[in-house]
């Protein structure tokens, strides 16, 4: 029998490019070496790619699966998918990995919510019951911090490997930076519930990207992760 029909769904992170099909979004790899796209073409007539990153990165990527007949969409940020009403003033500016975790989240919450990405950048999007986006937040992230005070100090040779459970103080130079860090995501997630504290009776925060593992969510009330939320996003345009 012939393998079913799927879709394979590309995200080209700041950082790094994962990919997952459509058969099943929650299985998903890290796409390292480019060039093993073409084995990927083989299981797959189409593609959905959401890119953050540069136009270069993604011509590389669509010339490979082009070279493979593979049919391609490329998804770009639209006001009134699904009812959601974009607060930007030019709505086709915010980032498509922001647009498609709200587009997730907005699949399962009916109520007024807030999506946190912790990624390479940090972001928050806020969601009222009407669907429209109130705003956000853009900040560095987790990697992105430590990264800028080792360029800007003489804490560039420090190795940073230990990363606590809950959050702690630090009692080395590594430890102290990581924690630090940590304590400023600990932060922003304190301010986003406290503003949609001001701003709603009722809310839920959602908390996803690479580095939701550092939080202990229990510490947050009101609070979870959902994981591989632009993957649920795309897959609304299956
Ligand atoms: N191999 C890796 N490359 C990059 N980041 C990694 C890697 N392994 C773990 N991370 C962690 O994941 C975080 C990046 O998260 P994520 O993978 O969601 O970012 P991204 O690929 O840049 O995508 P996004 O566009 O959502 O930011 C980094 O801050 C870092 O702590
Ligand atoms: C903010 C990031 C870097 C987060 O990945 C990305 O969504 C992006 O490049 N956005 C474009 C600018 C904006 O969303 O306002
Ligand atoms: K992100």
């Amino acid at each position: 029998m012939s393998e079913p029909a799927r879709t394979l769904l590309i995200d080209i992170g700041n950082s790094r490019i994962k990919y997952c099909y459509s058969s099943d979004v929650s299985a998903l790899s890290y796409l390292d070496d480019i060039d093993y796209l073409n084995q990927l073409c083989k299981s797959t007539s189409r593609c959905l790619i959401s890119n953050v990153a540069s136009q270069k990165q993604l011509k590389y990527i669509t010339d490979i699966l082009n070279k493979n007949q593979v049919n391609i969409q490329v998804l770009k940020t639209q006001d009134h998918v699904d009812n959601l009403k974009l607060g930007y003033q030019q709505p086709e500016s915010l980032g498509v990995d922001r647009w498609l975790a709200m587009l997730a989240v907005k699949q399962f919450c009916s109520t007024n919510f807030a999506v946190i990405d912790l990624g390479t950048a940090i972001t928050c999007d806020v969601v009222n019951e009407e669907s429209e986006h109130i705003g956000g937040w853009i900040v560095p992230g987790f990697s992105t911090m430590i990264e800028s005070l080792k360029a800007k100090t003489s804490l560039a040779h420090v190795k940073n490997h230990y990363i606590a459970d809950d959050l702690e103080f630090g009692r080395d130079t590594s430890s102290c930076i990581t924690e630090g860090c940590k304590a400023q995501i600990y932060g922003f997630i304190f301010m986003v519930q406290q503003q949609m504290q001001i701003n709603f009776s009722q809310y839920k925060i959602f908390v996803t990207g690479g580095d939701a593992n550092l939080i202990n969510i229990d510490d947050f009330p009101r609070t979870e992760i959902v994981e591989n939320c632009i993957f649920t996003g795309m897959m609304r345009f299956i």
